[in-house]
């Protein structure tokens, strides 16, 4: 791996900075001296007398900087913030300059490995988060002020291994991250204004009118996977309590527009895309959804997931319910700096979308991206799958890193340099953000310890490169799409009604499916019932008639008894008397055998 690194350090690195061991003199410059990270870094080289390289010299740069920009030019660029982990004892190696804005980092130990390490540098940002600050002042410096002036925006968290990433964006079951604060200031800015129907949908890229049977479809199918939801209704409630003592969020007054929100949450691992909120098959537990590969698809500038499962949500907690299910989804392991770390990268997307009475609808996207660590594969020793899944999360960071320096330099030399985010893609999915049709705002985190001085270096490297990018186009701040249907349906005064009366229509199809779906439980229930009565009393009768005729046997039985009895008494008796018979006669014959036996003879003599 060393060797592999080795090779790539001797061409330009997006995540290193060049040598400075190499005299300058000797270095291939370009024909206009342009230093990698000028204006955005200072270096000091520790014995160099070049005063250039100072923090003041930095200021004064960025000052020059500032005084360039025609201010009604509508020019923009990423914001990038740093946050600092709390650790126990943080490196003095870190310091935050009084400005309050430029992160210098003394040079390391004269024997550290990378001789980068040997330099101090000033690395500037849009604001620093000291370990102190909390996740209420993070989302209010990057995230709110976005969703209050809805303007589509890139979110992305970067930074090593085990820094905050997730933590900034998720935050704990008490400590809110930006994404459940964003999903609260979504659904408090459009409160009233947020529609109970899907009745457009973000299709392909493009904002389409669905019709009633489609709508039912996509209402059966938000049943279905909210079912398959963990329960967090206590949850959300503390984080509710949570969010509402930090901040004030303003329902937004909005005559004639309807909102309809949807989610939707993908994982880019090993450099495929899988579909986080997809109906697990039969078999599949919540935590085994089916790996199916995702394509992306790039038509005329609008890339979009195909076939990517986008839900429609009417409230904060039904999107903190999907983005909950997407977690217990995503690919994490344990590592040898983070227990829990994660092994891809995840874009979390929430789409607003807007109807007016116009007749124009608008769209507005959030994406949250919480990007692996970057990690150093050598000394961290990882092996077998681990490895993969790092070398492909440090691949797709370093084409980010050229994407971005790509989009620098198009400011610094005054051309258009090809930005390269079809090279993976993480950044086929955030080009619109890349190419500067949306905002990007980029939260950097960092863990000032020693141990990771040179990874942090790296890490700061690559956040300096996002700060010194300018977009020369204007921001799309919407997506503008007209459609006729929606005019004359929205531009009468019967409007509303109708509108009122399609929301009714539509609850009605789903309430009869239902009452159909009832019907049918209803009949189903009773035929089983039916056959169980059915059983029941056969079962009854077959046992009765078995007891009748056991009774029965047992009857005839004692009366043919009783009748053998009564004959045999019969037969003793006329056998007495037949035989008392035979007596008398014996006796009668005996009598007659001689007959003057009565008959008395006396002789004279
Ligand atoms: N600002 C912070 N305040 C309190 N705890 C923090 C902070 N930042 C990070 N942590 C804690 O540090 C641990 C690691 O954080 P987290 O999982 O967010 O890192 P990560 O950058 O997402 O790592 P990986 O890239 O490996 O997924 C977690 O337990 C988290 O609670």
């Amino acid at each position: 791996m060393d060797k592999k690194f080795g090779i790539k350090r001797e061409m330009r690195s997006f995540l290193m900075p060049r040598d400075p061991s190499v005299d300058r003199r000797f270095r291939p410059c370009p024909e206009k001296q342009l230093r990698l990270f000028d204006e955005a870094i200072s270096e000091t080289s520790d014995n160099s007398t070049d005063s250039s390289d100072t923090e003041s010299d930095y200021t004064k740069n960025t000052e020059e900087e500032g005084s360039s920009i025609d201010p009604g030019e509508l020019e923009t660029g990423p914001q990038v913030f740093l946050r600092l982990r709390p650790v126990d004892i943080p490196s003095k190696l870190y310091v935050i300059s009084d400005c309050g804005n430029v992160l210098i980092t003394s040079a390391a130990n004269e024997n550290s490995a990378n001789n980068v390490s040997r330099m101090e540098k000033h690395y500037s940002f849009t604001s620093i988060f000291d370990s102190q600050v909390g996740q209420r002042d993070v989302y209010d410096k990057c995230v709110g002020p976005r969703i209050t002036e809805e303007e589509c925006v890139t979110i992305m968290a970067y930074g090593t291994s085990g820094s905050g990433k997730t933590y900034t964006l998720l935050g704990d079951n008490v400590r809110a991250g930006v994404v459940p604060r964003a999903l609260e200031n979504i659904f408090t800015l459009y409160d009233r204004s947020v529609y109970t129907t899907p009745k457009l949908k973000l299709i392909n890229a493009r904002v389409l009118i669905l019709e009633d049977d489609v709508m039912l479809q996509e209402m059966q199918m938000r049943r279905q996977m909210l079912a398959l939801c963990p329960d967090i209704t206590s949850q959300h409630k503390r984080l509710q309590q949570v969010i509402s003592g930090d901040h004030e969020f303003m329902e937004k007054p909005m005559d004639g527009v309807s909102v309809m929100i949807w989610v939707s949450f993908v994982e880019i691992y090993n450099e495929l895309v899988y579909d986080l909120l997809t109906m697990a098959p039969r078999q599949a537990t919540v935590g085994v959804p089916p790996r199916k590969n995702l394509k992306i698809v790039c038509n005329k500038g609008q890339v979009f997931i195909k076939g990517l499962t986008s839900i429609f949500v009417k409230s904060s907690e039904e999107a903190l319910k999907l983005l909950r299910l997407g977690q217990q989804r995503l690919t994490y392991a344990s590592t040898a700096v983070n227990a829990n770390s994660s092994r891809s990268h995840c874009i979390f997307t929430v789409d607003v979308l807007k109807y007016h009475r116009s007749g124009v609808t608008t769209q507005n996207s959030y994406k949250f991206c919480d990007l692996a660590g970057s990690e150093r594969v050598d000394k961290t020793g990882t092996i077998g799958s681990r490895l993969r899944e790092a070398q492909s999360i440090n691949t797709s960071l370093m084409v980010l890193g050229r994407c971005l320096d790509a989009a620098s330099s198009t400011k610094k030399k005054g051309t258009a340099d090809v930005i390269p985010y079809r090279d993976s893609k993480l950044t086929m999915l955030l080009q619109a953000a890349l190419l500067g049709k949306e905002r990007l705002a980029m939260i950097v985190t960092v863990t000032p310890l020693d141990k990771y001085y040179e990874e942090n270096l790296n890490v700061l490297n690559f956040a300096s490169i996002a700060k010194n990018i300018l977009f020369k186009q204007p921001l799309v701040k919407q997506h503008h799409a007209r459609y006729s249907a929606f005019v004359d349906y929205t531009q009468s005064s019967v409007a509303q009604d109708k509108e009122y009366i399609e929301e009714l229509e539509a609850q009605n199809i789903s309430l009869r499916a239902e009452v159909d779906q009832l019907k049918y439980d209803h009949v189903l229930k009773m035929q089983l019932q039916e056959e169980r009565l059915r059983k029941e009393i056969t079962d009854m009768f077959q046992e009765t008639i078995e007891t009748n005729l056991k009774k029965s046997d047992e009857r005839h039985e004692k009366k043919i008894q009783m009748l053998n009895r009564e004959f045999e008494a019969k037969l003793a008796s006329l056998k007495r008397k037949y035989e008392e018979q035979i007596e008398d006669l014996e006796d009668e014959i005996e009598e007659l055998k001689a007959p003057n036996s009565d008959i008395e003879i006396i002789e004279d003599d």
